[in-house]
């Protein structure tokens, strides 16, 4: 529930949590949302359909379907042989054009002008999924990582870059807000803590759950 004088009122501003890690609240509006569900749907249903990846026998919580290039936990590859052989679909221009974007909205123009994410993971939390604490560390570049986040907001635990525990900071990513890591955090541990429900906005067309979008620049071959 929103208030006027809640702590949101306050906290939903663009924001550095550490160096090279950036929040920028609200950072696509609801049309632009909308379009990314709606494509969203497409891709879940395949070439290499939606799935839940496993690490070893667990499953987990988290559906995930890829573009560009094909991730399991664990590593990419050209082809999804843990779930039927085929390809996935390429990385389409408006998201290269929209990591552009969202490297730019933290300020570092440079970085932004080559960046060419080649790997998009795109997640599907459903009210019970989380994330552990991780680092991405799949990708031999530097290149930052960009995080889009759409429908149910949820609590996400942003870390350090020794380790799962604190010190961390744990804040509510919602509809239409980008999170970036790069430089010095690239490397940070993070996860998904819980998603929140009925906290998706309308008109959207995401009745329940989120959607997560990472785009990535791997450095791995073509
Ligand atoms: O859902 C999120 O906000 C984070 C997803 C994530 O960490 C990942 O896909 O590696
Ligand atoms: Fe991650």
């Amino acid at each position: 529930m929103t208030q006027l004088f809640g702590d949101d009122a306050f906290e939903r501003v663009p924001r550095v949590l550490a160096p090279g890690a950036t929040w920028v609240p609200d950072w696509l509006d609801v049309e632009q949302q909308a379009w990314i569900v709606r494509r969203f749907a497409e891709w879940a249903d395949g070439p290499v359909p939606i799935r839940h990846p496993r690490v070893g026998a667990h499953e987990m919580s988290v559906r995930n379907v890829c573009l560009g290039r094909h991730w399991r936990p664990g590593g990419y590859s050209r082809v999804a042989d843990d779930v039927n052989g085929r390809a996935v679909l390429p990385v389409p221009d408006w998201l290269v054009r929209l990591g552009r974007r969202a490297i730019a909205a933290t300020g570092d123009a440079e970085t932004a002008a080559s960046y060419t994410p080649d790997a998009v993971l795109a997640n599907y939390y459903d009210l019970d999924a989380h994330m552990g604490m991780h680092q991405d560390r799949d990708e031999p570049s530097g290149a930052p990582v960009v995080s889009i986040s759409i429908g149910d907001s949820c609590t996400f635990r942003f870390g350090n870059t020794a380790g799962r525990g604190r010190p961390y900071e744990d804040i509510r990513l919602a509809s239409g807000d980008l999170f970036v890591f790069g430089g010095p955090a690239r490397l940070a541990f993070h996860g998904v803590v819980r998603i929140h429900p009925g906290t998706a906005p309308s008109g959207i067309g995401l009745a329940s759950g989120r959607i997560n979008l990472t785009l990535r620049s791997t450095g791995l071959a073509p």
